[in-house]
């Protein structure tokens, strides 16, 4: 059985673990080469994984032995690095989110639109979490009624440094945008972000938290919550209120603890722990699909209304909370 030959791009946090994730833990895929704007970042993944360093990502993308190409350097160099990929006819997963602006995600679209084949996957793993999951099937199966309202909560540990009140919405409610989306099948109508009172956990110049609220097409109010200087963990929170009932997302599980006067369980402290499992089957799909030669999941299109919905949410709160109407353009068949 033919084994896909991945070259990935961005040895951080999260390439660290998707290299080692396809190397060691899923099925036919094997990273051949790595690489990184740090060099020495490059080369402890590529002595984890026992592959070569390339010397720049050009390099991977242009190498006719590598079928496929992961991204999974910083936001900003996403887009370019796509765009490169289209060029080239690669297939390629790129970590959410796919562009820093919609202008970004739209010059992706046209390229592969243009390019006549869909080669793009987004990295919006929560689509894959077996919680998200089991929640759309029962609201899709009817069993809380129509969906009315969706309250959700994206609480990181702390912020990461250089992060930016910009990126608390292109990089962290990112996730949310594009999934309540997907959970409840209904387009976005307006959008609006406030900031209030800011935690005095927050570094200096970032207004931590902020409330994003988005209203749908068919009138569903969304509210979301980012704070990503929470400090007691990693809490990801998510109910949809129907006609006839409620469904929220579970806490993953782990055992009860009862100790000096304590009744409770655990939390995640990050992302890595909390979506371990979504991230093994987002990939595995990926793989399982470029070795057949075609995409599924979130696509540019998504990436792309996702992106144009966090320009505006920005451009509210700059505005001081402002509701702003959100014009969505028609999916094009190509990306139906
Ligand atoms: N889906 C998720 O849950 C999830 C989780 C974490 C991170 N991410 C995304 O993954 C990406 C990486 O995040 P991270 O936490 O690993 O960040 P990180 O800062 O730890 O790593 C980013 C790496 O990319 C490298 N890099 C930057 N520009 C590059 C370029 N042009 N070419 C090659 N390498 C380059 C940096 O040197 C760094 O090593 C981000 O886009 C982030 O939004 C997604
Ligand atoms: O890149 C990360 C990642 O996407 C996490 O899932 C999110 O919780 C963080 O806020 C973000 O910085």
């Amino acid at each position: 059985m033919k084994e896909l030959q991945v070259g990935l791009i961005g040895c951080g946090a999260i390439g660290r673990d998707h290299a080692q994730r396809i190397q060691n833990k899923l099925q036919r895929a094997k990273i051949v080469a790595v690489t990184d704007v740090i060099k020495e970042s490059a080369q402890k993944v590529a002595q984890l994984c026992g592959c070569k360093v390339a010397e720049t990502a050009e390099d991977i993308i242009a190498d006719p032995k590598i079928d496929a190409v992961v991204v999974t350097a910083w936001d900003p160099a996403h887009k370019e690095l796509v765009l490169e990929c289209i060029k080239h006819k690669k297939f390629v997963f790129c970590e959410k989110p796919l562009a820093t602006e919609a202008k970004g995600a739209k010059e992706i679209i046209k390229a592969e639109m243009e390019g006549g084949q869909r080669l793009v996957q987004v990295g919006f793993m929560r689509r894959y979490d077996k919680g998200y999951r089991q929640m759309k099937e029962l609201i899709d199966a009817g069993e809380i009624g129509a969906p009315l309202l969706v309250h959700s909560a994206h609480r990181n540990v702390a912020s990461g440094q250089g992060v930016t009140e910009d990126f608390m919405i292109t990089q962290t409610c990112i996730h949310e945008i594009d999934l309540t989306k997907w959970l409840i099948q209904d387009d976005y109508d307006s959008v609006r972000c406030i900031v209030g009172r800011t935690s005095k956990e927050a570094p200096e110049g970032l207004r931590d938290p902020q409330m994003v609220m988005i209203r749908t097409k068919s009138g569903i109010c969304i509210d979301i919550e980012v704070f990503l200087n929470a400090r007691f963990g990693y809490d990801i929170q998510c109910q949809v209120v129907g006609e006839n009932g409620t469904v929220n997302l579970p806490d993953p599980s782990y055992p009860p603890i009862r100790k000096e006067a304590f009744k409770g369980t655990s939390l995640c402290m990050d992302w890595s722990v909390r979506f371990i499992e979504a991230y093994d089957v987002e990939l595995q799909e990926w793989i399982d699909n470029t070795l057949e030669g075609i995409t599924s999941g979130p696509n540019s299109w998504d990436g792309y209304i996702a992106a144009l919905t966090a320009d505006l949410l920005i451009q509210s709160r700059d505005e001081g909370g402002t509701e702003i109407k959100l014009n969505t353009p028609e999916r094009p068949v190509f990306y139906a």
